[in-house]
């Protein structure tokens, strides 16, 4: 881990800054572990995401680097493919060096809220098979406490004829309350890249999460939750100022 982040930073170094908070982060992203050849690489989901497989892919073409990349959605899989990167999956690289992703919030000890995109199942599955799980986000998704900034919720993906007992679990358990998800621009629900439904889970105060994400997982119904816990190694915040901050779990 050591070796990765020293070559990191020294990459960090090199790079061309970049004005925009989101890009400069993204840019220093890419870069994990110096981006050495043959790497597997999760491709994560949402909006900050792009900006990084756009770093990652100049840098394939042009270094000429052996990357193999794996996607958390259709999304990712879409952006591996417009960029000429090399699409895979877990069934021939079923661990990776890194998986890179977006997150809604981060509080101070690397605790995510994610699936604001509707992906947390397969982001989960895909940052548990890396070596390396980092988070790129903005300024907007950093956080003391999870709830402060991220006011959608946590999302939980749930098969679709369980919503309802679940959601009333959940409410009854933790309290708050678990609205379906509802599509915009088509009728009804949500329906993830799993074919499942999604509730979004206003909870009401500071929890322990790593408790209550265990909890939720038990629920029968339950395919997975938004709440990722212990499992970011490190986070880049772009800041309104195009600087870039960086946020380091803490070794237990
Ligand atoms: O978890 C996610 C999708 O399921 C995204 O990573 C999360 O919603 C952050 O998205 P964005 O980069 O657009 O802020």
């Amino acid at each position: 881990m050591k070796i990765v982040l020293t070559l990191e930073f020294c990459w960090c170094r090199s790079i061309l800054r970049d004005t925009l908070d989101r890009t400069t982060a993204s840019n220093q992203c890419a870069g994990y572990g110096a981006t050495p050849n043959n790497q597997v690489v999760g491709v994560g989901s949402g909006s900050t995401i792009v900006f990084a497989v756009d770093r990652l892919a100049e840098r394939v073409h042009q270094e000429k680097l052996n990357i193999v990349c794996v996607p958390t959605s259709f999304q990712a899989r879409q952006l591996i493919l417009q960029h000429g990167l090399t699409l895979s999956d877990l069934d021939r690289h079923p661990e990776l060096d890194v998986a890179i992703d977006g997150a809604d919030e981060v509080d101070t000890e690397l605790t995510l809220i994610k699936g604001g995109g509707g992906c947390l199942t397969q982001e989960k599955i895909v940052a548990g098979c890396s070596k390396h799980f980092v988070v790129i986000a903005d300024y907007r998704s950093n956080s003391k406490a999870l709830g402060q900034q991220w006011k959608k919720g946590v999302p939980i993906e749930v098969i679709p004829m369980a919503y309802v007992p679940v959601s009333r679990m959940i409410a009854k358990c933790f309290g708050g309350e678990a609205n379906l998800r509802m599509a915009v621009s088509k009728a009804g629900p949500v329906v993830t890249d799993n074919s499942n439904f999604i509730l979004d889970w206003k909870f009401e105060q500071a929890l322990n999460w790593k408790e209550v994400n265990t909890a939720i997982k038990m629920i029968p119904g339950v395919v997975e939750t938004g709440l990722f816990v212990s499992m970011a190694e490190r986070a880049y915040f772009g800041m309104e100022d195009g600087s870039v901050q960086v946020r380091d779990a803490l070794v237990k």
